[in-house]
């Protein structure tokens, strides 16, 4: 294994996955650090630590990265999301400043620019296709609503050190002027450096000049140039393998709250069968899994949507009534058994939205590993592991597909 990357949750290591593969490095997605790896080029440690305190984040993450040292990785990479998901006393910063001191190196490059998915960095503030991070509806978001776009004052809350920055007009200064940008961003003792991006190539940019850093964080986009510095220095070797194709019924799982994920929903309810979850009943423990199962099965020759999906109002009034941790974790919990009966019922193909959701999906499922196949949009490709048979997957990161996205993923990733 040579790059190894630990991402703070499911959707985020599917779509840093997709990139690598697309990249041509052989990749494995696997749910969690340890046993065996197998031949990969690339792996991805999927963990969910993006919402937990942040010691725990940091003890995780830690045993991720001593797992892919162990793996003989040379190079780095701590995915967060492109839209920087976190809170002032979140765990992007710590981890970071952790994996630094693990890894014992000075430097750490801060890039969340996803430009085929419109997040862009420009002097230190991202933004969300023409809007700054905080009008773009991850203000929003039930657990890390984001409030301020600059990045560098925002990570700065979490650090222990100052955070240093590189604009755009360094960026395309020459690989010469960055990398002495970056020298002078650790004399300086900056050693998270937010960096510009606002297209591919600035990332690819970025990439060449990062290809002795140890470390490397940001959103699948910063990983766009990493490949190619392996295959320069022949290193890699043509693995990239067909997913295997499962065949079965589907169903889609949502709780993603995300402004997309609502007009998914809302486009695939139109001509597919569809249940939302009613909240308080959930919270009440009115609604059962087994009720849920048997209406899923009931429909799956439709292969049927359920989703807790809401606006950010409903949200509001339901972490209000009931306690945000504890809506979210029931919320969480609820689809991962669901998924778990439905996969144990026969269901070869499941399309789950939401980062958290995907993760609390995937853990139930006690799968160990997933291959990457091909993209179905910007970020989300098809999944194939194995439980009483093949499963194919899609974890669908919150803002990320099209409207359509939810029916075309499911023909994606299995056949009926
Ligand atoms: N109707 C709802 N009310 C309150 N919280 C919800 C509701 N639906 C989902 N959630 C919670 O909101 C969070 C959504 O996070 P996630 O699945 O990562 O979606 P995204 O990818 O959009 O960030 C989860 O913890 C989920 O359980
Ligand atoms: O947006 C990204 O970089 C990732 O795919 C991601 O982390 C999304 O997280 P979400 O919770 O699924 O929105």
């Amino acid at each position: 294994m040579l790059l190894g990357a630990i991402a703070d949750d499911f959707t985020g290591a599917s779509d840093l996955a997709n990139t690598l593969a697309k990249e041509g490095m052989a990749t494995t997605l696997f749910v969690g650090a340890g046993g065996k790896a197998g031949d990969c080029e690339a792996g991805v440690v999927a963990l969910k630590t993006r919402s937990i305190p942040a010691a725990d984040a940091v003890a995780q993450s830690l045993y991720a990265a001593r797992w892919l040292m162990d793996q003989g990785c040379r190079q780095f990479l701590f995915k967060y999301c492109s839209t920087f998901d976190s809170t002032p006393h979140g765990n992007i910063g710590p981890v970071t400043e952790a994996l630094l001191d693990l890894l014992g190196t000075d430097i750490a490059i801060v890039c969340p620019a996803f430009p085929a998915t419109g997040r862009r960095i420009f002097m230190g503030h991202l933004f969300v296709g023409d809007r700054l991070l905080n009008e773009s509806g991850m203000q929003n978001h039930p657990l890390t609503p984001m409030t301020d776009p600059d990045l560098r004052r925002f990570l700065r809350l979490q650090t222990k050190g100052e955070v240093g920055a590189i604009h755009l007009d360094t960026v395309r200064s020459g690989p010469e002027a960055l990398s002495s940008a970056f020298a002078a961003e650790r004399q300086a003792g900056h050693r998270l450096v937010v960096t510009d991006a606002i297209d591919d190539d600035d990332l690819r940019r970025i990439g060449k000049v990062a290809t002795d850093h140890r470390l490397i964080t940001g959103g699948s986009g910063i990983a766009i140039g990493l490949p190619r510095n392996f295959r320069d220095k022949n290193l890699l070797g043509n693995k990239v393998r067909p997913l295997p194709v499962p065949t079965g019924r589907g169903a889609v799982l949502c709780g993603s709250c995300s402004s997309m994920s609502q007009k998914q929903v809302a486009d695939y309810s139109r001509d597919n069968p569809h249940y939302a979850l009613d909240t308080g009943a959930l919270m009440a423990g009115k609604l059962t899994v087994s009720e849920v199962t048997d209406w899923v099965l009931q429909n799956s020759h439709a292969n049927p949507l359920v989703y807790s999906t809401a606006d950010p109002g409903t949200v509001s009034s339901a972490q209000a009534a009931f306690g945000r941790d504890s809506v979210a974790t029931t919320i969480e919990r609820f689809f991962g058994e669901l998924a778990l009966a439905l996969v144990d019922s026969g269901v070869r193909r499941l399309v789950v939205g939401g980062g958290e959701t995907s993760g609390a999906v995937v853990e139930a499922l006690s799968v160990r590993s997933l291959r990457i196949g091909a993209e179905i949009d910007p970020g989300v490709p098809a999944l194939a592991t194995e439980r009483n048979g093949l499963l194919g997957l899609a974890l669908k990161s919150g803002n990320f597909g099209a409207v359509d996205f939810f029916a075309k993923a499911l023909q994606q990733v299995g056949t009926a």
